[in-house]
């Protein structure tokens, strides 16, 4: 198993994963819009033709929560046609496919971390499309690895980070959510992670226990408050303030879930992989930053 189809060209993850991946010895294919397009079947199917995969990790997305509740149309196009269709293309090739989600699949209710066999309850169109692309890639193929992660953040793309760095560039005061709680994940962290799990499947070759759904976040959770005072801190840069707010303070299209820490106990113990702490991910990030 060398050849590795990755999905998203130019996103945070797949950008992680052109570095981890070699250097775990696999090679990266990366494939992106509009080359290669859900909405245009026929160019998913040419990259399988012409690339010859032994394995798909899916980091493709309609990742604008918000923007979502507005198309949910689109939203379904991307995160469950997408990986039914790479479900079914890889499951005809007889490979794994490792499918990215996310912890707003769940309705952050339960109050203490989420296992992944408690019962996700999206409220959010991107929550739903999500689950929607789990399950359609879990039964297309056998050899299915669903890692659900959550607020990813990295040197490039779209993310909080950069989001907490430009207001604060430009504004004195932020006022940030102090009541939602998750867990930041660095997108090389994330990237190695996958690697990990790839490389084990190398090893081993494909094991029934490898099936389903895995949580694959930082160790440590925060809220959005703390992540913004963190990142600020590590900066180096002008530090506003920042004020602890409320969700109804901070009104938005999309519901999002207000405790979504996860367990991470089965990644480790199948595959052996555990990521390093949010706040190890965030230093290197920033270090990233502030060279570039
Ligand atoms: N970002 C986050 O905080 C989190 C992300 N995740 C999940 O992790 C995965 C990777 O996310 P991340 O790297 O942050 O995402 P990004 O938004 O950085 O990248 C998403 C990529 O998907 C591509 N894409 C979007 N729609 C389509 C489509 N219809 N057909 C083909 N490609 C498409 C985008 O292309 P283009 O740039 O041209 O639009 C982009 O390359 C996703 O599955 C996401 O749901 C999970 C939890 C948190
Ligand atoms: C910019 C900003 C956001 N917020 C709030 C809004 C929201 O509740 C929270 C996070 O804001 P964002 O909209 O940047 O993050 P959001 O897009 O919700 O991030 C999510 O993206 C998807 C793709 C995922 O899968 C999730 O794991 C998660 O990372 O912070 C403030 O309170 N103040 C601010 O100034």
């Amino acid at each position: 198993m060398r050849r590795i189809l990755v999905t998203g060209q130019g996103g945070q993850l797949a950008t992680g994963l052109a570095e981890s991946l070699p250097a775990a010895g696999f090679e990266a294919l990366l494939v992106g819009q509009p080359d290669f397009e859900f909405d245009n079947p026929e160019t998913v199917r040419a990259a399988f033709a012409s690339l010859k995969p032994d394995a798909v990790v899916n980091c493709a997305a309609w990742t604008a929560v918000d923007a979502a509740e507005d198309d949910e149309a689109g939203a379904f196009r991307a995160n469950a046609l997408g990986p039914a269709l790479l479900g079914a293309l890889s499951a005809e090739a007889g490979i794994p496919l490792i499918q990215i989600s996310t912890d707003y699949v769940y309705d952050g209710l339960k109050g203490a971390p989420y296992r992944e066999d408690d019962l996700p309850n999206p409220r959010s169109t991107y929550g739903r499309t999500k689950l929607a692309g789990e399950w359609a890639a879990l039964a297309a193929n056998p050899q299915t690895v669903v890692m659900r992660t959550a607020w990813v953040f990295s040197p490039v793309g779209k993310n909080f980070v950069k989001t907490m760095l430009a207001l604060g560039a430009s504004r004195p005061e932020l006022k940030v959510v102090a009541d939602q709680w998750g867990h930041p994940t660095a997108a090389p962290d994330l990237a190695d992670a996958i690697a990990g799990v790839l490389a084990r499947v190398r090893e081993t070759g494909w094991r029934e226990d490898y099936r389903g759904v895995f949580h694959a976040v930082a160790a440590g959770g925060t809220n959005w408050h703390a992540f913004a005072e963190a990142i600020f801190a590590a900066s180096g840069g002008p530090v506003p303030k920042v004020l602890p707010i409320t969700t109804p303070e901070y009104p938005t299209k999309a519901t999002r879930p207000v405790d979504g820490r996860l367990e991470t106990a089965k990644l480790a113990g199948v595959f052996g992989v555990v990521l390093p702490s949010w706040q190890d991910g965030l230093a290197r990030v920033m270090a990233t930053l502030k060279a570039g």
